[in-house]
């Protein structure tokens, strides 16, 4: 399957959603995660894609809800981290999955775990609002992969970021 969303042309909104969500493609005995996992019927259900042909930026979007609150208007600063840090694994896993020669679709998702998440809090983030995370694959190494995040709403970028994410040990696998 191909998603194309074009955006407002020109600025921060020009961007295309590229091609299958990795979420869709984890391996059922590791999609249990609450930020990402197609298996936990209480998550927030990401969905993170590349945003271009060239295999390095990806885009995820979330729409926050009034249980997410921190005050009247506004996104608790705990979903906004962690809205980034499965953008962030799932950015890893695309990431990985391509720089291993396998195929999304064919062959399935590498998976990840969040070793290092970093937040910064730039401005408050409005509620209601589609937040837009988008991600730069900084370095694939071994195991190892090193995202760079970005979250706007609308025109305004709210929160910025980085995750270094380690492929899911075998041992933390479950069935
Ligand atoms: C509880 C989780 C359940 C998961 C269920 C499955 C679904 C998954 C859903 C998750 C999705 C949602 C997200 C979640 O909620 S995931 C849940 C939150 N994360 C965790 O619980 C992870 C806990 N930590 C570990 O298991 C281990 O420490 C890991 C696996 C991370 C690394 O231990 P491992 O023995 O594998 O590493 P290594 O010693 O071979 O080092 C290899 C390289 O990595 C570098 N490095 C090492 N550690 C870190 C670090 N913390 N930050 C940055 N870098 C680190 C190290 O310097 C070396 O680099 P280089 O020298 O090569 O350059």
């Amino acid at each position: 399957m191909v998603t194309r969303r074009a955006e407002a042309a020109g600025g921060a909104g020009a961007t295309v959603d590229e091609g299958p969500a990795v979420q869709d493609h984890y391996p059922a005995d590791a999609a249990h995660c609450y930020g990402c996992g197609a298996r936990n019927p209480f998550g927030h259900h990401l969905k993170t894609r590349w945003a271009d042909g060239s295999r390095t930026e990806t885009i995820t979007r979330f729409t926050p809800g009034p249980e997410q609150t921190a005050m009247p208007g506004y996104v608790y600063g705990g979903l906004v981290a962690s809205v980034l840090d499965c953008s962030g694994t799932g950015s890893a896993a695309l990431a990985g999955t391509h720089a291993a020669g396998l195929d999304l679709e064919g062959d399935g998702s590498l998976r990840y775990v969040t070793g290092t998440l970093e937040v910064r809090y730039q401005r408050p983030t409005p509620m209601s609002v589609e937040l837009v995370v988008r991600g730069r694959v900084e370095e694939v190494k071994g195991r190892k992969v090193t995202v760079a995040l970005t979250m706007t709403a609308g025109e305004d970028e709210v929160a910025s970021g980085r995750v270094v994410a380690l492929q899911l040990p075998d041992e933390m696998r479950s069935s």
